[in-house]
């Protein structure tokens, strides 16, 4: 078996995803999601000119050969877009061994660890009160779990936070960057209040997250870590940005708030020194981002070893294609923790059908030969890119900030 013929199809639903399709002699073919917010066409150029080429004509049976290939082939190792490009190869090389094989993925990874994955939506509110009202909406919805982001009197706009109550936020949302405002002494003195207001309304059972989207210094962080122990977080979510991976160790030396990273990590050494120290409970590299089934498999089982647990990200700006593919990953992963889920609007659900389904809080995996989504070409066509970027943030000096 060859393969044949594979192709960028770049779409914009509302939002712009990048997926490419691999076709084999034999007509047999799969999908893998290639979408790095904001910088879509650099991996779309990425497959287009320098992959798609090198794969025609090779076994698409070969997934690790091919891997490999790709990885350390090129020469130029990791970083996002060559770990995109490489994760959209990888899961729809995966999606069509499990056609072949007549099995969904996760027979294939290795069968079911669990019957249900648990998610964890987004609640967020210009302030306390109305968040408490989004985050009431996701427990009558049957959410178990709901990460809880509120606005700070004193700040105009934050990234996380939608604009209008109700509605869910756009992590690209203009043509050029916008430009936030951030200061880190409101956000620290609000943050704890929101989460003694939460436990207040809800009781101890829902399980609420936080996202600090990498805005602190390490011992703000342990301030922060430790104000909110009394609420009990399931995690801390990007509390300081983590090139520098010790930061970590000085964060858990105060704090027992168990904290999760990593949405922005492309490979295994990004997190080797995280989990190796046990300075991390949650690691949240995905698959599209991480070089795809067969890396995020290799970090898993690495982070098995040391009681941290996986906590996919799973943002509106990964398709469905990398969604599915998760849920998979999910069912079969002994050291599951939770799994990110912002909706998709119906406009990408249609582009992109698919057979899992979310129910009482949970993911159930589908039955579909494969990782059981697949594209409508022809209508994925009727909605053309148009460039979009994430924010930037700026200290209330001018200093340009993490955000
Ligand atoms: O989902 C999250 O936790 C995020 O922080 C969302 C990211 O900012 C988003 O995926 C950036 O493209
Ligand atoms: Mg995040």
């Amino acid at each position: 078996m060859k393969i044949e013929h594979a192709y960028t199809i770049v779409t914009s639903p509302g939002r712009n995803f990048v997926t490419l399709k691999i076709v084999t002699d034999e007509g047999t073919y799969g999908i893998g999601d290639a979408t790095l917010n904001g910088r879509e066409m650099a991996v779309v150029a990425y497959l287009d000119e320098h992959v798609i080429p090198a794969l025609i004509g090779r076994d698409p049976q070969r997934i690790e050969d091919i891997w490999h290939y790709l990885y350390r082939g090129a020469y130029w190792r990791r970083g996002p877009v060559t770990m995109s490009a490489i994760a959209a190869v990888d899961m729809a090389l995966w999606d069509i061994k499990a056609k072949l094989a007549g099995m969904p993925l996760y027979q294939l990874l290795g069968g079911k660890s669990r019957e249900r994955v648990m998610v964890y939506g987004h609640a967020t509110g210009r302030d306390i009160e109305s968040c408490l009202e989004e985050v009431a909406r996701h427990v009558d919805e049957g959410y178990k779990a709901v990460r809880v982001q509120a606005g700070v009197p004193g700040i105009a706009s934050i990234y996380g936070v939608a604009k209008k109550d109700g509605e869910p936020y756009e992590p690209a949302d203009a043509d050029l960057p916008a430009e936030h405002v951030w200061s880190t002494s409101k956000y620290l003195n609000h943050v704890p209040k929101l989460f003694a207001a939460v436990r207040e309304r809800f009781g101890d059972d829902l399980h609420i997250l936080h996202d600090v989207h990498h805005r602190l210094t390490p011992i703000e962080a342990a301030r922060l870590g430790k104000e909110v122990e009394p609420y009990h977080l399931f995690w801390l979510e990007d509390c300081v940005p983590a090139e520098n991976q010790e930061a970590f160790g000085l964060i858990r030396q105060h704090t027992t708030t168990p904290l999760a990273v990593g949405e922005v990590f492309n490979s295994i050494h990004d997190a080797k020194a995280l989990i190796e120290n046990q300075w991390i409970d949650y690691i949240r590299a995905t698959l599209t981002h991480a070089g795809g089934i067969t890396h995020v498999r290799r970090i898993a089982d690495l982070a098995g070893l040391y009681h941290v647990r996986t906590g996919f990200h799973g943002p509106t700006d990964l398709s469905p294609v990398c969604l599915g593919s998760a849920i998979h990953f999910d069912t079969w992963v002994p050291n599951f923790g939770i799994q990110e889920y912002m909706p998709h609007t119906s406009a990408t659900n249609e582009v992109f059908p698919h057979d899992y389904r979310f129910e009482d809080g949970h993911f159930i995996v589908g039955e579909t030969p494969g990782h059981g989504v697949d594209i409508d070409e022809e209508l994925a066509k009727q909605y053309p890119y148009k460039r979009a970027s994430l924010p930037v943030n700026r200290l209330e000096d001018g200093t340009l900030w993490h955000w």
